[in-house]
């Protein structure tokens, strides 16, 4: 019977709760953008709906009616905010009434507890009275004391919990942030050091997660303590209490001065480790360039510099330890002592007798320790927590231009426009570095961008691989602006080679396939035999399967640029962006490809005369701005810019100096 009913329950309460969330329909879009508050508030809405039809159904039994009515109420709740707290990033909860499949989940779950509540005791078990609840008082007390016999297995089981609720967290806070940093614009990564990225995630994100589960656990013990301890106190001798738990307000001052002291230099030593690792990287990378210049001597004093200052940093961080730490113990013992002389006069006056002044004393020791650790404690999280400041803010920084877009037309014909285009640099707002720049791409041919050093060329470059979004202008790509186009999309599109490019590890083949699903062998030896990557892939040991090393250091410059010239072609991109990348002799390159049907535009960067001279057309950029455009006849016909820089230091046919970022800010720009 008790079975019978305990079925009838859950079934009623399913047709109530679907009537309230019919009822609370028009609230959605209130509660929908609360998120985990609007999830808890239509919980909350729900739940008396549920508690009238439960207590209707179930007058004789209120406490499992209750029972029902809560547990189906707050069920999808309680999962929803599980979900948020320890779930992927980006998985928040959602409301009932727009996930109506909960609905179902959470009455099975409520009418499950409800059958095992009613279900008949084992044998040997206390048989069930009519009255349901149970006869011996002692019942509650007698389980709580076979619990505690179990302490030891309860609390290796909340430490356990405990770990794997950090492991969790770290594994999700540091998801988050790789997920929010790869989104950043390129200026983030130019304005923040590598090493300090690096410290992030390899310091501060575990240190975080440590403290709020290990914080929060010792702090709530010692809270416990400390309050029972308190009260007993007070009980025994209220006025001694009170002078001995003076204590407490002056323990919080000085420990709040000295939170803020700390904070503020472990800041500052966070910067100054920053900074020391980002010198360490910084040579490393740069070894040869300090080789070349012989600037060992140089990099070890500053590395010494970075060294000293940590150091001073630290030395400072102990003095002050050393000096509250003192504060703190004379204040304690000056408190103490007040508690000793009122204690004597209470005794001399038969206030107190001697056996409460002994258990009072052995109290104020007890809670003396619990408020230190409550104090320590505290100060420590929320050091901790003040250690994830930065990585709150790089949470909270949101990237500049949208990758929104969402055009992705089957057939493109490559054919590019700069329609006014003005961009200025945001680290250097005083030099806009293209002015008003408008020119074509045309489709079906390679066009050259041509101009001294600093005219705007790669910066050009990186408007159409929308690296960066222009100040002013459109960048259009067959008519279309760029943020239009769907973000990966536009980027297996317009595909750029650089004249170093960057490789990964792994063997040449996994490089030049790159991601690209279902590429025939005959696709892949045609992109190599066009890039002029055959014949040394061909002459190496193991060909194709070469392990090119970090970085593809194990290949020639040249070797790496064809290997990456054969990953472009084999794209078919609509529009090849050729940063740099053709050598003297590779002048008709471009144009095979494009007869090929390999790319159906090519643009050219390059100070090469002949690489210039063999373009369809040319654009010749001069401070930020289009100075001349037409085909490589007339403009040496014209004899104007084109013709003087032919004739300027450039024109040589030798390679251009090493560019920013291999060798410049090496040994120097740091400094
Ligand atoms: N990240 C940056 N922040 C600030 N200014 C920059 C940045 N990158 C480039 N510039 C400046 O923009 C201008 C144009 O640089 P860009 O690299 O586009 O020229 P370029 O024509 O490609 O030169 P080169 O032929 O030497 O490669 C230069 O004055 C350069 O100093």
């Amino acid at each position: 019977m008790a079975l019978l009913s305990a079925g009838l329950l859950p079934g009623v309460l399913l047709a109530a709760d679907a009537l309230a969330l019919v009822l609370l329909a028009p609230l959605v879009p209130v509660l929908a953008p609360l998120g985990l508050v609007g999830v808890w508030l239509e919980a909350t809405l729900r739940l008396p709906v549920l508690a009238v039809a439960a207590w209707l159904l179930a007058p004789r039994h209120p406490s499992r009616a209750t029972a029902a009515a809560v547990t189906v109420a707050t069920t999808p709740a309680v999962f929803g905010t599980f979900q948020h707290l320890l779930g992927q990033p980006g998985a928040g909860p959602g409301l009932l009434a727009t996930a109506p499949a909960w609905l179902g989940v959470a009455h099975a779950a409520a009418a499950l507890a409800l059958l095992a509540w009613a279900a008949p005791p084992v044998p040997g078990g206390v048989s069930e009275t009519p009255g349901d609840v149970p006869k011996s008082p002692g019942t509650v007390w007698r389980t709580l004391a076979l619990t505690w016999e179990e302490r030891k297995v309860l609390g290796a089981a909340l430490l356990c919990l405990v770990l794997a609720i950090v492991a969790r967290l770290c594994k999700n806070l540091s998801l988050r942030l790789f997920s929010h940093l790869v989104h950043q614009d390129l200026d983030f990564f130019q304005g923040t050091p590598a090493a300090e990225l690096l410290a992030q995630f390899s310091l501060e994100v575990p240190r975080v997660c440590m403290s709020v589960p290990m914080g929060a656990n010792q702090l709530l013990r010692s809270l416990v303590m400390a309050v029972v301890v308190g009260t007993f106190m007070v009980g025994l001798a209220p006025g001694l209490a009170l002078l001995a738990l003076l204590e407490v307000p002056f323990g919080i001052a000085t420990h709040r001065i000295q939170s803020a002291r700390k904070q503020a230099l472990q800041q500052s030593m966070m910067e100054a480790s920053a900074r020391t690792a980002a010198g360490v990287q910084e040579s490393v990378a740069a070894i040869e360039t300090i080789r070349i210049y012989s600037a060992e001597k140089e990099e070890e004093e500053q590395h010494r510099c970075n060294l000293a200052k940590e150091l001073k940093l630290k030395e400072q961080m102990e003095l002050e330890l050393a000096f509250f730490t003192l504060v703190h113990r004379v204040l304690q013992l000056f408190i103490r002592v007040l508690v000793l002389f009122r204690s004597h006069q209470q005794l001399r006056d038969g206030y107190i007798t001697p056996g409460v002044l002994v258990t009072f004393l052995l109290y104020q020791d007890r809670i003396g320790s619990h408020v230190q650790v409550l104090l320590y404690g505290f100060n420590e999280f929320l050091t901790n927590a003040a250690a994830g400041q930065k990585i709150w803010e790089y949470l909270d920084r949101k990237p500049t231009g949208s990758l929104g877009g969402t055009r992705e037309p089957p057939e493109l014909q490559g054919h590019v426009t700069f329609q006014k285009v003005s961009f200025t640099y945001p680290g250097n707002p005083e030099h806009p570095v293209l002015k008003d720049v408008t020119f074509e791409v045309r489709s079906g041919e390679v066009t050259a961008l041509a101009g001294p050093n600093g005219s705007g060329k790669s910066t050009a470059v990186a408007l159409l691989e929308r690296l960066r979004d222009p100040g002013s202008g459109t960048v259009l790509l067959d008519g279309i602006p760029l943020p239009e186009y769907e973000h990966q999309y536009l980027h297996r599109k317009v595909v750029l080679v650089e004249q170093d490019p960057l490789l990964f590890s792994g063997t040449i083949r996994e490089n030049v396939v790159l991601g690209l699903e279902h590429c025939k062998e005959s696709e892949l030896q045609e992109a190599a035999t066009a890039a002029g990557a055959m014949d040394f892939i061909q002459g190496l040991e193991q060909g194709w399967d070469t392990e090119v090393g970090e970085h593809g250091g194990r290949l020639a410059a040249g070797e790496r640029r064809r290997v990456a010239l054969a990953r472009a072609l084999l794209r078919r991109p609509a529009v090849l962006i050729l940063d740099e990348a053709l050598d003297d002799g590779d002048e008709g390159a471009a144009q095979r490809w494009v007869r090929a049907g390999l790319a159906q535009t090519v643009l050219v960067v390059s100070h090469r005369p002949r690489v210039l001279d063999a373009a369809d057309r040319l654009v010749v950029l001069g401070h930020g701005a289009v100075v001349e455009t037409g085909t490589p006849a007339e403009l040496r016909e014209r004899c104007g810019a084109y013709s003087r820089l032919l004739l300027g230091g450039d024109s040589t046919g030798q390679p251009e100096a090493p560019r920013l970022g291999s060798e410049k800010g090496a040994a120097s720009g740091r400094r």
